[in-house]
């Protein structure tokens, strides 16, 4: 449903207040394209009602030759600030970037974050913003299970489906997206609320049942049929199954790079007020599918790359698969089960 201006402009507020936005600071809003004009106009607002210096940086688009999907987060690794010296000068020098058009997992991201800067991506319809305005309890509740990855050697994930497989830990820090950045450094995403890490490079065995009515992003769709990837040193080896594998397959194939096959990140859902079932409810052009990246319980993998967490493997191919009815376990003890997630992981919501 729409949503007014005036009911926007509070939610960027809240988000501001909880990103520490103070008086004085410099917010530089980066759009694109795709951006949509009513979060933009909003962003605006909300940041100068509080007092900070207020810039807006739109690049050109890219990669148009190159990715099949038009999905921002699609296709990675270079983007509008890919030797843009002069932009990414800009945001460094920014207190706060409010990122409106998509640089995850950009080599340029990391390297503005190194200066201090804050990142919040927000790129999903002003709707989906206003159900999912993050609080404190969604940061408590994923930092909790953040240190759970922490203190843990492998995370194991089994499924009624036929999914078993195993992920040492330990090499890579656990990441926490709870939808606001409130510290020097910090990038974020709002809508999120879910926690997840790398598994150890070459390090992940097993089998993975995308079974029926699990999520493809970016297909952004339900799988009407199980496909069954076969997991060998870190990478998927074998993808079989019917016609939904043959899609997923051939979409993979068309990155012609074997790095996109590799485990990137997993870890689990943990937003109450996201939802399985709010995909089917959108076309493909209208949501990047956060709803079924944080919904609580669910199991979320991916592949492709993992310089995001301080890997090397900068794959443009990058597909995120949250599976449902998974039991994930840390060392051995269930933090979510039948995608249910335990006190353990961090279950009960405040
Ligand atoms: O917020 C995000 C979005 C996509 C992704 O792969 C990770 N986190």
């Amino acid at each position: 449903m729409a949503v007014s201006d005036y009911q926007l402009i509070e939610a960027w507020q809240e988000v501001l207040r909880l990103s520490k936005l103070e008086a004085g600071q410099t917010v530089t809003l980066l759009t694109s394209s795709t951006t949509h004009p009513q979060t933009l106009q909003c962003a605006q607002i909300a940041a100068q009602s509080m007092g900070a210096i207020v810039n807006r940086l739109d690049l050109l688009p890219v990669n148009a030759e190159k990715a099949l999907s038009r999905d921002s987060l699609a296709y990675l690794g270079t983007t509008p600030l890919t030797g843009n010296e002069a932009a990414i000068a800009a945001l460094k020098a920014s207190d706060l970037v409010l990122d409106l058009m998509t640089l995850l997992f950009s080599p340029e991201q990391i390297d503005i974050l190194k200066s201090g800067t804050k990142i919040l991506l927000a790129v999903e319809p002003p709707e989906i913003l206003v159900r999912t305005v993050p609080t404190e309890a969604d940061r408590a509740r994923v930092t909790a299970a953040a240190a759970l990855i922490k203190a843990a050697k492998e995370m194991s994930i089994t499924s009624p489906a036929g999914t078993n497989l195993r992920c040492p830990l330990g090499e890579f820090p656990a990441i926490r997206e709870y939808g606001f950045v409130d510290e020097p450094g910090r990038w974020d995403h709002w809508p999120s609320g879910f926690v997840l890490t790398w598994p150890n490079e070459r390090g992940t065995n097993g089998t993975i049942v995308i079974d029926k009515g699990d999520i493809l992003l970016p297909q952004k769709k339900y799988s009407t049929e199980q496909i069954i990837l076969t997991v060998e040193n870190g990478y998927a080896t074998k993808i079989e199954g019917g016609v939904e594998a043959e899609l997923l397959d051939e979409y993979m194939k068309s990155f012609n790079d074997p790095e996109g096959y590799a485990i990137s990140h997993i870890g689990w859902g943990l937003q109450p007020r996201c939802h399985w079932s709010t995909l089917g409810l959108y076309s493909r052009e209208n949501t990047i599918g956060m709803d079924a990246r944080a919904f609580e319980g669910n199991f979320l993998f991916s592949l492709g790359p993992n310089n995001e967490a301080g890997g090397n493997r900068t794959t443009a191919c990058h597909i995120d698969i949250p599976l449902r009815h998974c039991t994930v376990s840390l060392d051995g003890r269930a933090v979510v089960r039948d995608g249910n997630v335990l006190d353990g992981g961090v279950g009960e919501y405040e």
